[in-house]
This record gives structure tokens, sequence and C-alpha cells, in this order.
């Protein structure tokens, strides 16, 4: 039999981490984070102050300009390129930006993690199917993107995000374009995924969304992260 360790390593940590645009001030000062690994943590604060540029520096899209960054207990900055692509493949992520492939259908966007893992289509179809199905998207399965609203892209790239089961799921504003009902639906997507094991960030505005779970929720000011505290969900349960 396998035990665990007592205290396994954060999904991620970043220690002292600072970083500046250019040559432009620092829009991220001093920032100390560790996501334990199956915790969930929303990221809150005004606009400006700097959370989708902390979210990049999480998925390792953006090097901070000093500090240390460790992912699943690795150390990014000593790690080959290759090494790095690997550890970014466990991650999935929901821009702002949704980042979708124009000319791919929505099924074979959501499928893409799974395609480039190496599965095969007969593997995943029926998978990609449900969770079409789950985001309220089963009946734009074969559109592009290019002409979907603005809420439908969101809900195709939260189902990319999470298709291939990964360790850490990062959100940028995942409801911003979905109505309240939609919305929490996304939620309880985001809760399941937590609840098989995944570590979760979220980046949100969204007050509503915070109050439905239980999570951490840490606040930056100004590019500095402020200390955590603990948000109880204010109806019973889990998210709605
Ligand atoms: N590519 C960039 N080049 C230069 N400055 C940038 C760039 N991206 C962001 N910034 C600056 O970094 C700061 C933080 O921006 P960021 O987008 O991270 O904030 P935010 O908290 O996510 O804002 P919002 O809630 O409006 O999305 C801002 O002053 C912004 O102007």
């Amino acid at each position: 039999m396998t035990l665990a360790p007592p205290h396994p390593e954060p999904s991620l940590v970043l220690e002292r981490v600072g970083l500046r645009y250019g040559r432009g001030p620092e829009v991220l000062s001093d920032i100390d984070l560790s996501l334990p690994r199956g915790s969930f943590t929303f990221l809150t604060g005004p606009s400006g102050a700097g959370k989708s540029s902390l979210l990049k520096l999480c998925y390792l899209e953006l090097k901070p300009s000093r500090g240390l960054i460790r992912l699943f207990g690795e150390d990014v900055d000593a790690l080959k390129s290759s090494k790095v692509q690997a550890l970014r493949r466990r991650i999935g992520v929901v821009l702002q930006d949704f980042r979708l492939i124009d000319h791919l259908s929505v099924f074979e966007n959501v499928a893409l993690p799974l395609r480039v893992a190496g599965e095969s289509r007969n593997s995943y179809a029926s998978d990609v199917i449900e969770l079409l199905n789950w985001v309220g998207l089963g009946h734009r399965m074969g559109a592009l993107p290019p002409t979907l609203s603005g809420g439908e892209k969101q809900r195709c790239a939260i189902a990319r995000a999470v298709i291939a089961k990964p360790d850490l799921l990062i959100a940028d504003e995942p409801t911003g374009n979905v109505d309240p009902e939609i919305g929490a639906r996304l939620l309880r997507l985001f809760s399941e995924m937590n609840r098989m094991g995944a570590t979760v960030l979220i980046a949100t505005h969204d007050v509503g969304l915070i109050d439905h779970v239980s999570a951490r929720t840490l606040r930056l000011d100004a590019g500095r992260l402020n200390a955590a505290q603990v948000s109880p969900p204010t109806r019973p349960g889990r998210a709605a």
C-alpha cells in the first residue's frame, strides 16, 4: 500500500514575485501565493489591479521580472522549454479573450486537448458531446467560433479547459458574458472539477459567484496581494 505524503507539494507556489511589462512600472509586487493541491481560490480586486497579469504568471504565459515560481513541485526557471510545455498541458485555462481556433468547429476546439494528448476520436467523442450538452452548446457543436455569441464562446472555452481533467484550472472572469443561471451552472462545473481533485483559481468581479462556494478569497490591490480570507457559502451545500 502506498501512503500519500503528509504534506503534498502545493500545485503552485509564487515567492516574492514581481512583474513589469517592458520598461514600465511594476504591475505586480512581492506576490507570495501558494495553491494547495485540491484547493479552490477566488482572486478579486478592482479593474487594473493585476488579476489577469497574475493569472498569466500562474500558467506560465508570462515570466516574472523577479521571484520564483514552482509549478507541480518544479522550479519553472530551471526547466527546459519542453518540460515547461508538458507542465502547461496539466493546466486548463479560460482566458478573457477565449483564444478559440476560428477554423475549427466548437466540437473540434473542445476536443483539442484530448487530440494533442494522443487520444482517438472514438475514445473522446461521447465525452465531448456530453460536456457540450452540459454547458448548453449541444446545438452549436458544428459551428465555427466567429459565429458564436460572447457567452457561447466563453462556454466553449470553459469546456475546452476542463475536458482533459486538468490538475490545475485557471479561469479569468469565466462568467463575465453569461446570465446568472448559466453562471451558476458553470460554477457547478468548476466545483465538480475541484471535487475530483483539481486545484482551482478563478479571477472574478462577480460577488454572487464567490458567495456560492466555500473558497479562499484573495484580493489584489494595485499589484499587491492581501491576506486570505475564507468565504463560507451564503447558501448551504456546494455551488448553486
Ligand atoms: N501587455 C501589457 N503591456 C503593458 N501593460 C500592461 C499589459 N497588460 C496589462 N498591463 C497593465 O498591467 C496592469 C494590470 O492589468 P491587468 O489586466 O492584469 O489587471 P486586471 O486586474 O486583470 O484588470 P481587469 O479587471 O480590468 O481585467 C494595468 O495597469 C495594465 O495597464
